[in-house]
């Protein structure tokens, strides 16, 4: 998303051991976006549309010979012929690159994207904090985002990326129990001094602007919105969250009785009908 990665943040991210991805929007800058990524001896993951154009891309970055090691197909429905097409495409035009795709929501869009060369498939429509797809069209995972972790993990025979509906450093340790090799996070990375968002001061307090990719600020126009513009409570240094989301994925891992991210997967779970939070709040 925009307002969560640009260049400076993807190479620090690199340099530091972090997956990222570049979104899709700045369109040109992809191929020498992975140029110059490579050019550092970093690792180099873009993202990619299903539209005409985007194939122009992939043939471009093969006769360049600039070959990205990791490609995600970004759009809302990701269980689409367009989607499967394009995984094909990449898989046949750049067979070294890894492919995400998505994004899902079933079973059933997790297998199809598996069976068309898919490497990794990403789920989650409309949990997220910029999302408004589920009051717009009554559709998506927005609500039982875990559910649907769990139920596309069963399905999965390769990794599955949880995505969106990430709002406490607790919930990528849910998103593993249930089956999540990563997790995809916007709202909770976008109050950083490296984020790209815009800084807003109000009544002293300072916030970044964080907005959907699907949102009106992102499409310059009023089509198709099924995303919004928010603040967040500004940050300070994304180093210090990243530490302490590890600290508290290891912490996690030590309830869960294990010293590996897998030993939360064995742990046992019970489902409380109505909020835990109980009026806490950190
Ligand atoms: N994870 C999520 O829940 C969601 C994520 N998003 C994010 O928003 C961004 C834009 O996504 P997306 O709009 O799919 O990307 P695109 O604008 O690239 O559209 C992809 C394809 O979907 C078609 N399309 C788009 N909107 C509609 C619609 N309302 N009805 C029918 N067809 C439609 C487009 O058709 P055409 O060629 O006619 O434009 C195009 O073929 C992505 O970054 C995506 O991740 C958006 C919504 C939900
Ligand atoms: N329905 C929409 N979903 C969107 C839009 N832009 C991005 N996204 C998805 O949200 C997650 C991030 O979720 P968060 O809870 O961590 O903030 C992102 O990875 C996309 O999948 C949008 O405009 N509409």
């Amino acid at each position: 998303m925009q307002t969560i990665i640009d260049e400076p943040l993807a190479v620090w991210l690199a340099q530091n051991g972090y997956f990222y991805i570049m979104h899709r929007f700045n369109e040109e800058e992809r191929l020498p976006f992975v140029k110059r990524m490579h050019r550092k001896n970093l690792f180099a993951s873009i993202s990619v549309g299903v539209k005409p154009k985007e194939y122009k891309l992939i043939d471009d970055l093969a006769a360049e010979r600039a070959l990205p090691e990791y490609i995600t197909i970004d759009i809302a429905h990701g269980h689409a012929d367009t989607v499967i097409e394009m995984i094909k495409y990449i898989k046949k035009n750049l067979p070294g690159t890894f492919v995400i795709a998505g994004n899902v929501g079933t079973p059933e869009g997790v297998r199809e994207l598996e069976n068309a060369g898919a490497d990794a498939t990403k789920v989650g429509i409309g949990p997220g904090k910029a999302c408004i797809t589920k009051l717009k069209t009554g559709f998506g995972t927005g609500g039982w985002q875990l559910a649907a972790v769990r139920l596309c993990g069963k399905a999965a025979s390769k990794p599955i990326i949880a995505d969106g509906g990430i709002r406490h450093n607790g919930d990528i340790a849910k998103s593993v129990r249930f089956g999540a090799s990563m997790c995809m996070i916007g709202s909770l990375f976008a109050g950083h001094q490296e984020s790209p968002g815009e800084i807003i001061e109000e009544d002293g307090k300072k916030y970044k602007t964080y907005f959907g990719s699907a949102s009106q600020y992102q499409k310059g126009q009023y089509k198709n919105v099924e995303g919004k513009k928010l603040l967040v409570p500004y940050r300070g240094s994304i180093a210090h969250t990243l530490r302490e989301m590890h600290e508290d994925l290891q912490s996690s891992i030590s309830y869960a009785g294990g010293r590996e991210l897998t030993a939360l997967r064995k742990v046992d779970y019970v489902i409380v009908k109505n909020s835990i939070f109980n009026g806490d709040n950190i």
